[in-house]
């Protein structure tokens, strides 16, 4: 069978016409591929209905995580409804809720093919307690022979919406999503006591914690070891600035991502869209964190 791309890709147009400003598919305005040759995902850089036919063939699953533990169980109905409009439409995917409210998860019509599995986690009286337990629930989930129900798994903030498209362009090893925010006003951790440190002048971009993924393999590796550095970490009595992004960000800049998407992947409501930004796929919600956190 034929897979539906562009015959301009091939050939010898590799060498004289590579397909970059005004096509289709490249971009001269950001930057598309990393020094250690991982691609940069950005609207344009890539032909949708090729991917998904390479990857229909391979009849691949999708893990995705959510945690809504405590108020934050009022995210999870629009988080679930967009992720069905945009969230690898047309393939098996298996989205996991955690949350200390089962009782409150709405129930979202999914299409053929899609699950949900709600588990339960305890609360906690502070929200940066929440957020880094999610790396040992993570290691834990996929521990649980998670291989046999899903090939990739990408971890998601609730307090999120998708707009657009999150399909097959996103899938690699290893894959972080850059933070929309300028690299300078999200610090890494510069404590040199902590786990999490990255020398100041280290680091290739300032990556999301509320959005990651890979294989299996990868991520369990990353959420492994970014859960026993937070826990070393605190037997010290230090906390990362960031708790497990900080870590998150200490692992990449070691574990270079084989695939890095742009803040097209994890874009904030509350900000103007950037020029760059042809798209915006995935958002963070705007919230009211005092009365929606257990702590501030
Ligand atoms: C967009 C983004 O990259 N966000 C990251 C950022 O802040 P955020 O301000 O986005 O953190 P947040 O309040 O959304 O917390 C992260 C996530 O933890 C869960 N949660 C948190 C509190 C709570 O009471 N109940 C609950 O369920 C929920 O899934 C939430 O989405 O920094 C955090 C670490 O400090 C996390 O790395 C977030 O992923
Ligand atoms: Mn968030």
């Amino acid at each position: 069978s034929q897979l539906p791309g562009d015959s301009m890709w091939f050939g010898l147009t590799l060498v004289s016409s590579a397909p970059t400003s005004g096509s289709k598919r490249g971009r001269t305005d950001v930057v598309m591929v990393t020094p250690w040759l991982a691609p940069v995902v950005w609207e344009g850089t890539f032909n949708p209905n090729l991917l998904d036919s390479i990857y229909k063939l391979k009849n691949i699953r999708i893990a995705a995580t959510v945690f809504a533990v405590g108020k934050y169980t009022i995210f999870l109905k629009n988080f679930l409804e967009t992720a069905e409009q945009h969230f690898f439409v047309g393939f098996q995917v298996h989205v996991y809720v955690f949350t200390d409210r089962p009782l409150d998860v709405p129930q979202v019509k999914m299409s053929a093919g899609r699950q949900l599995t709600v588990r339960s986690v305890p609360n906690s009286q502070r929200w940066q307690e929440i957020s880094a337990r999610r790396m040992e629930l993570i290691q834990k989930l996929i521990e649980d022979n998670l291989h046999s129900y899903a090939d990739y798994i990408f971890c998601l903030d609730v307090d999120s919406q998708f707009h657009g498209r999150w399909g097959t362009e996103s899938l690699g090893g290893l894959v972080g999503v850059i933070h929309p925010d300028d690299r300078s006003r999200f610090p890494y951790e510069r404590r040199p006591e902590s786990r999490a440190y990255v020398a100041p002048g280290e680091g290739d971009f300032y990556y999301c914690g509320g959005a990651f993924g890979g294989t299996l393999e990868e991520v369990h590796l990353l959420t492994k070891t970014c859960h026993t550095n937070f826990i070393d970490d605190a037997k010290e009595g230090i906390e990362a600035a960031w708790q497990e992004e900080s870590h998150l960000n200490r692992y990449m800049w070691i574990n270079k991502p084989s695939k890095v998407l742009s803040p097209e992947y994890l874009w904030q409501d509350f900000k103007p869209r950037n020029p760059e930004v042809h798209l915006v796929r995935f958002s963070g919600v705007i919230k009211n964190y005092a009365a929606i956190r257990p702590n501030v």
